[in-house]
């Protein structure tokens, strides 16, 4: 085998990610990191209403600082780099114009909210997932949610578009498509990205759009008409017919983007798809490894096999979809809409006073600064000190909805079991055991309907920054917990499917073999632990059941 290089970039809910490895090897050898300046000094969101816009220059201009700064470090070797993966959050689309730009590159668009990459975590649309949710009630249209969990989520694509649509004349007047952020990548990099020449993902379109080989496509013109006119009046019907699985190239860098980023005309891209999915790649994933990729939220991935799964319709997931993970594979996705969120939530309510501090003491902004970075390390630990599970108040983890098992983002974080004796680790402990429990129940829903969990492998930032954390993740769910050596598995995923994209291996298993992350920790989890956590799940269980009906539409 030739001596090259491929690059995975990992585009984040808060940086880009680029890592360059060899290919004979998969040793990552040099990697960059950059934060989207404008999402940094929180532009163009707002919480409170559940509004999280990116903006397509944030992308633009962290990828172009990340990559360049990767062939910097590689020197002379950068002339080795043969081709790039792109993997992103999902589902996360923008509105385009004719020519591929996203509407907020244009002038008139440049600070509109609207005319930006809808983030993932963005529940602004949950009215439109609940029309879209009722829509398929009917019979005719019941089979379109078949390979989506049965229920369609405020995160996803149509919803999304059905919302701005509603919001702003303009965006929907413009808009001559949209497009998910994993398939924009590539054919903005490989000058692809007219809407009629975009090659869509088959990961984003069978997860997030209602694609299906079983229906031929997308659904019919009807479907849409009868949902919202607005998506067949003012978008062409359909918006997209084939879709590819991300090892097929989606052509050549073009001439410009291979000059401004110092790398050959010859670099092939290979087709996006989302982060978790070229996670479990990374991770080295076989049939029934059930992976986690654990940061803000979590995304849940289990690859099957076709003759195993194809008939059997997994409820409450976010989707099983051949081909969205490894080409003739399903590949099935779940997760939960906040994880490290939720202990950030927490940071941010403790950082109050640390913030006045600030203000009054500007001398020692520094010390506090430095107070403030260490909570949540500090938190843990003193939690995991002094653990008293007997008095452990309940919590759910549902701070910003549940994306799985059955997606409702009406939900909200509750809290239970508080006394005057609940002290602030024993609060952030709550919050640890009940984001295991999240993770639990997802496990449990594919178990519960005949889909093997052989092995659970966790990867993503917290995987890597808590022990703690995981320990009790393992001792929640009574099972295993193995850990990726890579700091970077989604990147890594998307770099072994760009060298499958470019013919240095025959498939995505057969490059998993050398390229993909070997285990570096194993978390088993502790007997006695496990016990009392399962009356604790128990408990969460009961006050799901108990608290869910209280988030009903009238309630909001
Ligand atoms: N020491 C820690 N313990 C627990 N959670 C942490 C710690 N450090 C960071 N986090 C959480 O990790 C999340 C970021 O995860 P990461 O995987 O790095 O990013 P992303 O999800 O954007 O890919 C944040 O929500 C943050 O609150
Ligand atoms: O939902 C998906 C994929 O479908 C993820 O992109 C989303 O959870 C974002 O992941 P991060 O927590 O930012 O790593």
């Amino acid at each position: 085998m030739k001596d090259v290089i491929s690059i995975g970039l990992d585009f984040g809910s808060d940086s880009v990610r680029a890592i360059a490895v060899e290919c004979k090897s998969g040793y990552e050898i040099a990697s960059e990191v950059i934060n989207y300046p404008r999402w940094k000094k929180n532009l163009y969101c707002n919480s409170v209403k559940n509004i999280f816009r990116h903006h397509p220059l944030d992308y633009i201009e962290s990828m172009e600082q990340a990559i360049i700064a990767v062939v910097q470090k590689l020197g002379e070797k950068s002339q080795q780099i043969v081709s790039i993966g792109v993997d992103s959050t999902a589902s996360t689309p923008a509105p385009i114009d004719q020519d591929g730009n996203v509407l907020a590159l244009r002038p008139e668009f440049a600070d509109n909210p609207n005319a930006m990459f809808v983030l993932w975590k963005d529940h602004s649309s949950i009215k439109e997932a609940e029309k879209i949710n009722q829509h398929c009630q009917q019979e005719e249209y019941a089979r379109y949610l078949d390979t989506c969990g049965g229920i369609y989520s405020s995160e996803w694509f149509w919803a999304k578009i059905m919302h701005i649509f509603k919001e702003d004349e303009k965006v929907k007047q413009a808009a001559a498509s949209w497009v998910e952020l994993c398939d924009w990548v590539p054919s903005l990099l490989s000058g692809t990205n007219a809407p009629q020449n975009i090659k869509r993902g088959r990961c984003a379109a069978g997860h997030k759009s209602l694609w299906s080989e079983k229906w031929d496509g997308l659904p019919p013109y009807e479907f849409f008409q009868d949902l919202d006119s607005n998506l067949v009046k003012h978008l062409p019907y359909p918006l997209f017919t084939d879709t590819y699985t991300a090892d097929i190239p989606v052509g050549k860098i073009t001439p410009e983007w291979a000059k401004r980023l110092g790398l050959s005309k010859d670099v092939i891209i290979s087709g996006g798809a989302f982060d978790c999915h070229m996670g479990a790649i990374g991770a080295g994933a076989k049939p029934y490894s059930l992976v986690e990729v654990i940061g803000t939220s979590t995304c849940v991935i289990l690859v099957a096999d076709k003759d195993r799964i194809e008939d059997n319709i997994v409820q409450g997931i976010c989707g099983q979809v051949d081909g969205s993970v490894i080409p003739d594979y399903i590949g099935l996705e779940a997760g939960q809409s906040a994880f490290g969120d939720v202990y950030a939530w927490y940071q941010r309510l403790l950082s109050w006073p640390l913030e006045q501090l600030k203000k009054e003491l500007p001398d020692n902004q520094e010390v506090i600064k430095q107070v403030e970075n260490n909570l949540l390390n500090s938190l843990t630990e003193h939690w995991y000190k002094n653990i008293d599970l007997d008095h452990l108040p309940i919590t759910l983890d549902w701070f910003n909805g549940r994306r799985t098992p059955n997606a409702n983002q009406r939900l909200k974080g509750t809290l239970t079991g508080i006394t005057l004796g609940t002290d602030t680790a024993t609060l952030f402990g709550s919050l640890i055991v009940s984001t295991a429990c999240g993770a639990r129940a997802i496990m449990e829903c594919f178990t519960n309907q005949n889909v093997p969990v052989n092995s659970i492998i966790a990867i993503g930032g917290i995987s890597k920054k808590s022990p703690i954390i995981m320990q009790t993740c393992a001792d929640v769910m009574n099972r295993s917990i193995e850990i990726c050596e890579s700091e970077q598995c989604c990147a890594l995923g998307a770099a072994i499917v760009a060298a499958v994209a470019a013919g240095i291996y025959t498939s995505i298993p057969e490059a998993q073999k050398t390229m993909a992350s070997p285990i570096s920790t194993i978390f088993t989890p502790d007997p006695n632990r496990s016990k009392q956590y399962q009356t604790i799940y128990e408990q969460y269980v009961q006050w799901s059941e108990v608290s869910e009906p209280q988030y009903n539409q009238s309630a909001l």
